[in-house]
């Protein structure tokens, strides 16, 4: 299990346009598989530390963002972290968040920012990995501010977009048949709106800042992984 020993300062303030695919931005985590607090060094170096590579992956309801995530992490050794899912385990769990998940998700709202961080930070910092692609996250500025001020305190590496049409969206919601919650028409529509009104901001901040690639997500699966693939192939800082 690697540790997080970290400071946020130099992180937030890059006002330099990034390149698509950059490096980290400073996060610095020294892996360590000792269950004491790691012992300070002379000169604050760590041979063995690692910068966390994150990805993010944005877009609405149902248009592909597990189904790529798995194949982008089984492909390129990320580990794929899905915000939704993890709220959905932690609802069927005795939480104490259950029931207030479960509220939201019913109505397709978000649920609060420190949940669903705390629940992300927990696998991140229980994982040997150092390579993360969360799906579904952040979907509010208010989401976004919290991972990079409270929890991780870096911006992602790279984001995607999957760009799909609402019609095609709702279909494939409607045909999954995974027993969510919220796979119903009226919740649906609502989680469009929620995605409109307060994700595509966040999207337009990552385009903005030059980490955002942009998927049209129509076409088979494989089509569209053809697409994604060489945007990690590319990416000296994954290898
Ligand atoms: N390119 C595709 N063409 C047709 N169906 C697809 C495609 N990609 C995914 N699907 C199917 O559409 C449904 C939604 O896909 P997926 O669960 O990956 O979307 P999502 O973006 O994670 O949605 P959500 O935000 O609701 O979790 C699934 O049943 C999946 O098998
Ligand atoms: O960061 C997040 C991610 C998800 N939610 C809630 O979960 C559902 C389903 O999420 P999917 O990514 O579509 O699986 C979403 O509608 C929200 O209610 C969240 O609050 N915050
Ligand atoms: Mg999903």
């Amino acid at each position: 299990m690697w540790r997080r020993v970290a400071s946020l300062s130099p992180l937030i303030s890059s006002s330099k346009p990034s390149s698509l695919c950059s490096a980290g931005y400073g996060l610095k985590i020294w892996v360590s598989f000792s269950t004491e607090a790691p012992a300070p060094l002379a000169d604050g170096a760590d041979s063995q530390e690692k910068t966390p590579f994150i990805t993010f992956v944005l877009g609405g309801p149902g248009s592909g963002k597990g189904t790529q995530g798995v194949k982008i992490a089984e492909t390129f050794g990320f580990t794929h972290l899905s915000a939704g899912e993890l709220l959905r385990k932690e609802m069927l769990s005795t939480s104490e968040y259950g029931a207030m998940i479960h509220d939201k998700m019913r109505k397709g709202k978000i649920v609060p920012s420190e949940v669903t961080v705390k629940l992300l930070q927990r696998e991140m910092e229980s994982s040997n990995n150092h390579k993360f692609l969360i799906d579904g996250f952040p979907r509010t500025e208010e989401n976004r501010m919290f991972f990079l001020l409270m929890q991780v305190g870096t911006e992602p590496n790279l984001v995607l977009f999957f760009d799909c049409p609402e019609e095609e969206m709702i279909k494939r919601v409607l045909n999954r048949n995974q027993g969510r919650v919220d796979d119903r028409i009226d919740i649906v529509k609502k989680r469009l709106k929620i995605f409109q009104a307060l994700t595509l901001p966040v999207i337009e901040y990552y385009s903005k800042i030059g980490k955002l690639h942009t998927i049209n997500a129509v076409g088979t699966v494989d089509e569209i992984f053809e697409k994604v693939y060489p945007i990690f192939e590319s990416c000296e800082a994954i290898k």
